[in-house]
């Protein structure tokens, strides 16, 4: 049975302080007659600590603290209002920003059976074994970056709701933080992989994403190699992303073996196409062991057929950095009258196999959450509903 929890608390205006970079939080420690000393400090209990309340910062003074309310600051991590819970332990949380906007985050437990949270681990357990600790706990975390989206891919839910406006990037590593502290997770014994694949287009939001980023990999010392970008296929934000130092792993959401279906399917094709989206990549320069990642979401009929598998095998041997893609198989994820059908099982395996014949590693990722809309491309449909209240009942 799917569980509503209710975590909802009045809403409170305020600044939130979660975000602020070191550099910020001296600049106003300096203001309030501080030493910087306290800055690091904040700092410290924002992101290693997350700490969720001004009052729970001992190391600051009680007066500090009470200065610091008065003029209206607060951590302010995004509130979990809501979470749904699938029969696969899956969470989908409805996450409250501080303008009252919401988006959706979901909590991928993982260590059954061999699933790691996000396809994507399972598809490297499947090539390279290993045997973790069983108290080793690990879950993958899928983070949104905008309210809304403008890209319109046909077969993604998330596009219905056009774009509302971008994430901070306190508003973006928050919902990190913030699940992390329902989990109570400890980051360094926990294994945490983060997916920047829930709501949104992050390199259409790129220097918010950016800089969550490192406060991600910095104070809140989530390593860069646990964490995966996907992009439906920017091509300014691929080539941006391919002089960063620290960078999360790429993916790329391909969907279609040539630009006919691509464009059908995501009208973003007419302004950078497949062969252009794929020079991009082959530009973006890999660490030991890296491979991109092409996400391709399986729409039955429409591109999950022989010729497509084989078109996918041409496009991905042109590639200059052939050797280090593989392929995500998703079979697509149903949504309320939408005009696509799944494949049926036994074309996913033959598809998959095609490719694999073909030199190409694919993998099919295993879907988490469906019961609850928790997975790829269904994030939306609680912010259809009214703002919720205590008790209210997320429609499934
Ligand atoms: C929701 S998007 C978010 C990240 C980014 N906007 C992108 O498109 O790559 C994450 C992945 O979900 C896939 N997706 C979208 N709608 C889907 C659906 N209904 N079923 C399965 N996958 C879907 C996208 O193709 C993409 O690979
Ligand atoms: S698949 Fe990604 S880019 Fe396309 S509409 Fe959905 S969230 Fe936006």
């Amino acid at each position: 049975m799917n569980e509503i929890i209710n975590l909802s608390n009045p809403i409170v205006e305020a600044q939130p302080l979660f975000g602020a970079s070191l550099q910020e939080l001296t600049g106003l420690m300096e203001n309030l007659g501080q030493p910087p000393y306290r800055a690091r400090q904040l700092y410290e209990a924002l992101y290693a600590q997350r700490t969720p309340s001004l009052d729970q910062i001992t190391t600051l003074p009680a007066t500090l603290r009470t200065t610091l309310s008065s003029a209206g600051y607060t951590v302010g991590l995004p509130e979990l209002l809501q979470t749904a819970r699938s029969i696969d332990g899956t969470e989908r949380y409805l996450v409250r920003m501080a303008d009252g906007e919401t988006v959706e985050t979901v909590w991928m437990p993982g260590g059954d059976g061999g699933e790691r949270g996000d396809g994507t681990q399972a598809a490297e357990e499947e090539e390279h074994p290993t045997h973790d600790d069983d108290d080793y706990k690990r879950a993958t975390i899928c983070i949104s970056s905008q309210v809304g989206c403008a890209v319109n891919c046909q077969f993604c839910l998330t596009a219905k709701l056009g774009i509302r406006r971008n994430l901070t990037p306190g508003e973006i590593a928050g919902q990190v933080a913030a699940v992390l502290n329902r989990h109570k997770v400890e980051v360094g014994r926990d294994r945490i992989n983060l997916v920047f694949m829930g709501m949104g287009e992050p390199f259409l939001n790129y220097a918010a994403f950016m800089d969550a980023v490192r406060l991600l990999t910095g104070p809140m010392s989530i390593p860069e190699s646990r964490m995966t970008v996907s992009t439906s296929g920017i091509l300014p934000g691929i080539q941006q992303f391919a002089s960063e130092t620290i960078r999360p792993k790429l993916a790329v959401s391909l969907n279609a073996s040539n630009d006919v279906v691509r464009e059908s399917i995501m009208p973003i094709t007419r302004k950078w196409n497949i062969a252009a989206l794929l020079e991009a990549i082959s530009a973006v320069p890999l660490r030991p062991r890296e491979r991109v990642t092409f996400e391709y979401v399986l729409l039955g009929g429409i591109n999950d057929q022989r010729q497509h598998a084989d078109e996918l095998i041409a496009l991905l041997k042109n590639l200059r950095a052939k050797s280090q893609a593989k392929i995500n198989l998703i079979v697509w994820n149903s949504g309320p009258d939408m005009p696509f059908h799944e494949p049926t099982p036994q074309d996913v395996g033959i598809f998959q196999k095609r490719l694999r014949d073909g030199g190409i590693p694919a993998f099919i990722r295993k879907p988490r959450g469906r019961d609850i809309y928790a997975a790829c491309g269904q994030l939306k449909r609680t912010l259809e509903s009214p703002p919720p209240t205590p008790l209210v009942e997320i429609a499934l």
